[in-house]
């Protein structure tokens, strides 16, 4: 074709587009025998001329996949997306949109355009290791994944490979020996307990750096705690979820190690002692009640005033009243190159068996009732109690709260973590820091909880790898929730 031919054929495809409506572009609109597709800025709209489908508009955040073909009958545009059959429920749905043969590569163009920003700044076709705890939560996991999530990977044409995990720390090994390579993603259909088990696996590689920094490890809810899901996605709907997951945008988040005794923890999502870490960890008599036990427990111990002293050492990096003002910091990580070794990062601070640094400040809190330091929004459902967290700032979020101050003002602070408005209560001592030691006092025993796993009741110290850690996330560098501003 001569350059003049084609661009007169463009005037008159601008021409035909005419009067396709605000927002649509030639380029991005399709015109059949029977129907115009047009993408627009977040959707597509299919209209259509002869009655056999009627209007239609999907939002491209929707769409899963898209192919045009030639079979027997003629060519089709197929058009896979997710059907919003409730506030908590989508399923995929196919649409065929018929077309002359002859207009192969024009469909052919349009569906590329269309898969393009459909996953603008995702990859398309993702390839995921899916671990299933067939144990999360009230054991409902695999169910979920195989009605509401698979369906959804599958329909996006991801490669799914999926495991059940057989033992307590099964995920610790795999993760240990997966070919990273091979994968874009661990997905896990589980509770916290996964992905912890996953991010230590990934730590315990000789090639540690690597492998924390380049596969994506990602949560969907099948566990009692889906913090991480509702950080990065929003929702705690499986098939919600799955979508975000789907489009989701590489996303680097700090993971912190924590030290006790001799051994070395990752975390990725909270260190906690006090009445969180009880709730986690000393509520599993009443682990029947659902997610109801979290309210019941904590409603049992602000009524005893229960304090857990303790004498904490931290390394400083913002003060509560200048975090606003820092609040959209998102520092790019080092480099793999630069970073200088390809294990788990060096403790930059050492570890709870060395002296500690002189710079860190030291607090005696006789009177402590919650030490809760999180890397991420939101902890659990309608739990948002770090809403200061960047996924890659380089700083832990780390909330004091004393068990004195009264019950009234107690149980403000927890309804507050609801919508992030606890941030403003003076109760709430919260700053930004990159390390911390945590040592109990006066008491025999009690409840140290990381990621919302027990460890022993002993001193510990923690300090942040910024960046260290990938997800997938709805929108690059940010959690989902009720951001502070
Ligand atoms: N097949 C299995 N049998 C027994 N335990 C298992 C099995 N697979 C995984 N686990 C263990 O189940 C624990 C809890 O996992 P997970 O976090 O997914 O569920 P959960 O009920 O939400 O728990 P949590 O309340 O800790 O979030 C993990 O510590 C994991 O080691």
């Amino acid at each position: 074709m001569s350059t003049s031919s084609r661009s007169s054929d463009a005037a008159n495809e601008q021409d035909a587009f005419i009067g396709l409506g605000a927002g649509a572009h030639a380029d991005d609109a399709l015109l059949l025998d029977t129907h115009s597709l047009t993408i627009r800025e977040d959707s597509i709209t299919i209209t259509a001329s002869s009655s056999s489908i009627s209007d239609e508009k999907i939002t491209l955040h929707d769409i899963l996949w898209a192919r045009a073909y030639i079979s027997e009958t003629g060519g089709a545009i197929q058009i896979t997306h997710a059907k919003r059959l409730s506030k908590r429920l989508a399923r995929p749905t196919t649409l065929s949109i018929p077309f002359s043969e002859s207009d192969l590569d024009k469909a052919d163009g349009w569906v590329e355009r269309l898969l393009s920003r459909a996953y603008e700044g995702s990859h398309q076709a993702k390839r995921l290791k899916v671990l299933v705890n067939p144990h999360g939560g009230p054991g409902t996991a695999a169910k979920i994944y195989e009605n509401e999530i698979e369906p959804i990977l599958v329909a996006a044409n991801c490669s799914v490979d999926v495991e059940l995990t057989q033992y307590a720390k099964h995920a610790v090994k795999i993760a240990q020996e997966l070919d990273i390579e091979a994968y874009d993603a661990i997905v896990c259909i589980s509770g916290d307990g996964i992905p912890h088990e996953v991010f230590n696996g990934l730590g315990k590689r000789p090639d540690a750096l690597k492998a924390l920094r380049s596969i994506a490890v990602c949560q969907l809810p099948g566990g009692s705690g889906n913090g991480m899901c509702w950080s990065f996605t929003g929702t705690d709907a499986p098939s919600l979820a799955a979508i975000a997951l789907v489009k989701g945008k590489r996303t680097h988040f700090d993971l912190v190690s924590v030290t006790q005794g001799d051994e070395r923890i990752l975390s990725f999502l909270s260190q906690s002692v006090g009445i969180v870490a009880e709730l986690d960890l000393g509520t599993e008599n009443l682990r029947w009640m659902g997610s109801a036990r979290f309210t019941v427990g904590f409603l049992q111990r602000v009524a005893k005033e229960t304090v857990y002293p303790a004498k904490v050492y931290v390394k400083l990096a913002i003060e509560k009243e200048d975090i606003r003002r820092h609040a959209s910091t998102v520092r790019e990580p080092p480099s793999l190159d630069a970073a200088g070794h390809v294990g788990l990062p060096p403790l930059q601070y050492g570890s709870i068996k060395d002296e500690i640094p002189e710079d860190w400040l030291a607090e005696s809190h006789p009177k402590l009732g919650n030490f809760y330091c999180g890397n991420m929004i939101c902890m659990s459902k309608d739990l948002h109690f770090f809403p200061a967290a960047r996924p890659n700032d380089g700083h832990m979020d780390l909330a004091i709260v004393d068990g004195n101050v009264g019950r009234l003002k107690s149980v403000n602070v927890m309804l507050g973590a609801e919508t992030g408005k606890h941030f403003d209560l003076p109760e709430l001592n919260y700053r930004k820091v990159l390390a911390y030691r945590f040592i109990p006092k006066d008491q025999k025993d009690g409840y140290i909880s990381i990621d919302g796993e027990k460890i022993a009741f002993a001193p510990f110290q923690a300090e942040i790898h910024h960046g260290l850690g990938m997800s997938l996330s709805m929108r690059a560098n940010v959690y989902e929730g009720p951001i502070l501003s």
